[in-house]
């Protein structure tokens, strides 16, 4: 029989087994009472919600006869294994593109994951290198070159040519893509045909780079004895909302990648190696993407399903870094952050994680490590529920630009209530979402993000609309080119960033058009003219963080000559420091 781990009341308890079924067990008192003839009972209905602060699991049977159990304690049962000592599986490993771009990236990645033997991984792989990138590329062009030129399309050379020179170079057969390779010719000149790109289309495009490269990596993996085995997210349960190009996982995902994860390893244990980024429409029945960088969000999401202990995410960079080492080389390694922090980083254009990846994460309380997999010593980041923020004052600095500003005034006067739920409802009809927000009772001024309007070529056709609308109702100033600059940290020393931020600003000679903070009290955002923002990023990165002279931030702003000045200068020191 398949052991079993329960939790729950005492009368009436949840049992998950090995293969991860469910079901409700109830005391022999309990059982009497409710008439049934056995103490067990299938689950007919679950459902997790969130009661109080806590987030629940509500699972019913027949006769509605439900139990209802904390999620944190189903996780712990399930991390512990759901099945007694048998070894569960442990850990998520997310390779990115960059970490496995070459036939001899893969075998240093191989390299990796068997260095850690008492780790029983799950391996979520990117498409190699820059695929992604040339698939869509491909498919583009493809809709205007004419189906006779598709096969000289130089993306397509570039993707075969990767993907058969690693095969080669690692000594696999060559069937193991070459399918995959014919049939995406012939998508491309399906496109060319039709001379359209549908999103639906773009995702099945871009899916062959993920197909393939697990396909080439469990084969490496099988060939050097270690036995893998590939996984399209696709056919394993992650489904997804029918949002092609940025689908959203659904809840009935966690309990069907748990039960075929689980279930295969516990009758032939193999190294399961799972396509980042894609999933299946739940109405269409199509492959999905789960937008740009999906990956570490099937990572996370299959941290959730299996409960398990650690999620792991690889890349080219040492951590999550103080800022965009493309924007400023001096960026330092992070070594903690909250879920919070990390999401309104990655949320705000830190394009090291994707923005919806640290909801399972936190869901599940699974800490989420991020490594350089060039550099596999560096400590790199760990995120979690909470950190020591004692000494914490600024995280990361993070960088979005090209937004656009609107500075909304009502045409009415002082004292005018439901202004501000007119100008959301307008957004709201256009499904169009707003980044930041700063509001007084007759004015509002707010950023859109471009990427979030529905196709690039209709931005200025639906930003005209926008303003239509609003303008029905107030006096309108849409403001282009203008870049958020957010300040992740420790926002109960928001005065001391702001301070700090602001003198360099002003030294600067850069004016803030807009300042906002989030309620999540981790970040401030400042919107700048897109021209000043990366010289504004360099100067607040060497304000915050490299000024080494100064012990911490707040040492040097108010510990002085031996002493602490108080926090809140007085009125003369102000007037002083003014003169
Ligand atoms: N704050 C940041 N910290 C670390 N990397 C960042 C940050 N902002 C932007 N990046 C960029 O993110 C890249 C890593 O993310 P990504 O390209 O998704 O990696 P992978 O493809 O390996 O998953 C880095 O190479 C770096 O250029
Ligand atoms: N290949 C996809 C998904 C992904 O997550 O990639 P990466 O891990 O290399 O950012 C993309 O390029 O968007």
């Amino acid at each position: 029989m398949a052991a079993a781990t329960q939790f729950g009341g005492r009368s009436c308890c949840v049992v998950v087994k090995r293969d991860l079924s469910t079901s409700l067990s109830f005391s022999s008192s309990f059982q009497s009472k409710l008439g049934f003839e056995s103490s067990s009972r299938s689950i007919c209905r679950q459902r997790e919600g969130i009661c109080g602060k806590r987030r629940v699991l509500k699972v019913r049977c027949e006769r509605r006869v439900s139990a209802v159990v904390d999620v944190a304690e189903r996780d712990v049962a399930l991390r512990q294994g759901a099945g007694g000592n048998a070894a569960q599986l442990s850990i998520v490993m997310k390779f990115g593109g960059s970490s496995v771009a070459s036939a001899e990236r893969m075998k240093e990645v191989a390299d990796l994951i068997l260095s850690f033997p008492e780790e029983r991984p799950v391996i979520v792989l990117s498409a190699m290198g820059k695929t992604t990138n040339n698939l869509l590329l491909a498919g583009e062009k493809a809709v205007c070159c004419g189906v006779s030129n598709v096969s000289e399309l130089h993306e397509l050379s570039f993707v075969k040519g990767l993907h058969l020179k690693t095969v080669d170079e690692l000594g696999l057969y060559r069937t193991i893509i070459s399918g995959f390779l014919v049939e995406l010719e012939q998508l491309l000149r399906g496109i060319a045909m039709m001379k359209e790109l549908t999103p639906r289309t773009s995702d099945y495009l871009v899916s062959f780079g993920e197909c393939m490269s697990t396909r080439i990596f469990a084969a490496y993996l099988n060939k050097i004895g270690t036995k893998a085995r590939q996984y399209d997210a696709f056919n394993i349960g992650i489904i997804t909302t029918d949002d092609f190009t940025n689908a959203d996982i659904l809840e009935a995902t966690y309990p069907a990648v748990a039960k075929r994860l689980h279930g295969d390893w516990t009758d032939d244990p193999a190294i399961p190696i799972v396509t980042g980024f894609l999933g299946k429409g739940w109405k269409s029945g199509a492959i999905t993407t789960l937008g740009r960088g999906g990956s570490d969000l099937t990572a996370t999401t299959i941290g959730k399903a299996l409960g398990l202990r650690e999620i792991q995410v690889w890349k080219d960079v040492d951590g999550v870094l103080t800022c965009d080492p493309n924007i400023y080389p001096n960026a330092k390694p992070v070594p903690h952050l909250t879920f919070e922090e990390a999401a309104e980083l990655a949320y705000f254009g830190a394009q090291v994680l994707h923005p919806q990846s640290m909801r399972p994460a936190r869901e599940g309380n699974i800490p989420v490590r991020v490594k350089n997999s060039y550099n596999p010593q560096a400590p790199g980041t760990v995120i979690d529920k909470v950190r020591d923020m004692s000494t914490a004052v600024l995280t990361s600095i993070v960088l979005k630009s090209n937004i656009t500003m609107l500075d909304i005034v009502s045409t009415r006067m002082l004292g005018q209530y439901g202004f501000l739920a007119k100008v959301f409802s307008i957004f709201e009809d256009l499904g169009i979402s707003v980044d930041s927000v700063a509001t007084s009772e007759v004015s509002v001024s707010l950023t859109l993000d471009p990427s979030k309007l529905w196709s690039r070529e209709l931005i200025q056709q639906e930003l005209d609309h926008v303003v239509e609308e609003l303008e029905k109702i107030a006096v309108v100033h849409l403001l282009q080119h203008r870049s958020i600059i957010s300040l992740v940290g420790n926002v109960q020393r928001s005065s001391l960033i702001l301070e700090k931020a602001f003198n360099v600003l002003r030294k600067s000679g850069v004016n803030v058009q807009m300042i906002s903070q989030g309620a999540s009290k981790v970040n401030i955002s400042l919107v700048v003219h897109d021209g000043e923002a990366k010289q504004c990023i360099r100067a607040l990165h060497s304000a915050f963080f490299e000024n080494s002279s100064q012990p911490e931030v707040e040492e040097a702003d108010f510990y002085q000559n031996g002493s602490w000045k108080p926090l809140v200068p007085s009125q003369t020191e102000l007037l002083s420091a003014e003169a």
